[in-house]
């Protein structure tokens, strides 16, 4: 599979949102980050936006709830428009529940982990995801500093993939930029988020397809991708 990279709209001007995921049309998906400053200490946006852009946008939504009680909230995503929903797992009380219920409802299903939490518990949950996001820095704000820290994870992850024989994305959101990707893309990572380094850029469109050459040219070197 090529490289996925979806730009993260929360780099982007909220004034002018529809022309801001017009900018990137060609990007796989667009990446809406949704926080509730209670999981993390941020406001962003809820339902309503999201049903706005999924009407301005041809561009699939891939909607990162930050959010206190998923179980709750993700659904209404769903039926939002949003055709990927990701919670995080220290937020849900019953993630494979909620999995579950997301891909009942027509989306794919994405279970993240913030930086500090292992992805060894959750082997046996695999099977029940589209995509597990990695987070590689703390969620709750654009353009922080990319944590190096993460590379095992994204590495072991990948071999938890292969084990089992997963068609699982694996996403990286936080930092992710054209002197980080191809460390991750390296490491197993083949979905790829970037805010600031899409938005910050003077033609997003060009930095989106940018990011996707070197992450492709990363990954035909990189053992995991050869083996199989
Ligand atoms: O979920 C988050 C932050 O919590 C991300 O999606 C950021 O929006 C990525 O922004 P950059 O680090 O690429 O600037
Ligand atoms: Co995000």
């Amino acid at each position: 599979m090529a490289a996925q990279i979806n730009p993260s709209i929360l780099s982007a001007d909220f004034a002018r949102l529809a022309d801001e995921a017009k900018a990137v049309e060609g990007a796989d998906w667009l990446h809406v980050d949704v926080m509730d400053n209670h999981f993390v200490p941020n406001l962003t946006l809820g339902v309503p936006v999201v049903e706005s852009l999924a009407r301005a946008t041809g561009t699939p939504l891939d909607c990162h709830l930050m959010i206190e009680n998923p179980d709750r909230w993700a659904p209404q995503y769903v039926e939002a428009g949003a055709s990927s929903v990701t919670f995080h797992v220290e937020a849900a009380d019953a993630p494979v529940r909620l999995a579950r219920e997301i891909r009942a409802k027509g989306a794919r299903a994405s279970m993240a982990l913030r930086p500090a939490t292992p992805i060894e518990p959750y082997e046996d949950l695999l099977p029940e995801l589209d995509m597990l996001l990695i987070m590689t820095v703390e969620p709750g704000f654009g353009g922080q500093a990319f944590l190096d820290i993460m590379l095992p994870k994204i590495r072991r992850t990948r071999e938890l993939i292969t084990k089992h024989g997963l068609q699982l994305w694996l996403q990286v959101d936080g930092g992710v930029s054209a002197s980080t990707i191809e460390r991750c893309a390296e490491a197993g990572a083949d979905v790829f988020v970037a805010g600031s380094a899409v938005y910050g850029a003077e033609d997003p469109a060009e930095a989106v397809r940018g990011l996707r050459a070197q992450a492709d040219a990363a990954t035909a070197k990189a053992s995991w991708a050869c083996d199989h």
